[in-house]
């Protein structure tokens, strides 16, 4: 059988409500669950491979988007959250009880900064934006995924209409090439 990359995606992605305007997510727990309130759609929607991205058990990837910091809150229960590691560039803030990432914030200078990193299967909505690509694919082999099996998934995530990346999409990476360009005076601010 062929390996989960996710279950939300397993099956075929579908496509979101570009005009949905947010909704609650909610830790695992099944008492006294951490809630984040969004009040906005996410951007750049992706599945990813890298060991840091919060996934559910058995899936090769996690689904990752952004929203800006301002259209977050947590609404209940902040104090189970706790950072998974606070060296990050990105402080993922985890439920002490199930392990689950509710949110991850970016405080140092970074070309993201402003933007939360959250995983839009926490929430019962389905209207949020479908993932657009499939970044850091190679990382999911540091977590021990065979090598062999690389074509398979990439060939999968092809299938999906996730076009498979070892970094971030071209699009991102040139936005992050060109906030460290300014910030070097190599391009105009
Ligand atoms: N091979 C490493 C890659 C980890 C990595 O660089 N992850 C990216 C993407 S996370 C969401 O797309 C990143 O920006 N990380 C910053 C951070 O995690 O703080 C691995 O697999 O660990
Ligand atoms: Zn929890
Ligand atoms: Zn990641």
């Amino acid at each position: 059988m062929a390996p989960s990359l996710h279950p939300l995606i397993d099956n075929g992605v579908t496509k979101g409500d570009a005009s949905f305007a947010g909704g609650k997510l909610q830790c695992l727990c099944s008492t006294n669950p951490v809630e984040v309130t969004l009040t906005s759609n996410v951007a750049h929607n992706h599945v990813c491979g890298c060991s840091k991205c919060w996934k559910p058990a058995g899936a090769l990837f996690s689904l990752v988007a952004v929203v800006p910091k301002d259209k977050l809150s947590v609404t209940a229960n902040a104090d189970k959250l706790q950072i998974v590691d606070s060296s990050a560039a990105i402080q993922r803030y985890a439920c002490k009880e199930c392990g689950t990432h509710l949110y991850g914030r970016i405080e140092k200078e970074h070309p993201f900064h402003g933007l939360d990193f959250v995983h839009v299967e926490l929430s019962d909505k389905r209207e949020w934006q479908e993932p657009q690509f499939a970044a850091f694919v190679s990382s999911i082999i540091e977590q021990g995924f065979a090598p062999e099996g690389m074509d398979e998934v990439r060939g999968k995530l092809k299938s999906l209409g996730l076009e498979p990346y070892d970094a971030l999409s071209p699009r991102l990476m040139d936005a992050i090439a060109t906030w460290t360009a300014k910030k070097a005076g190599k391009l105009p601010a």
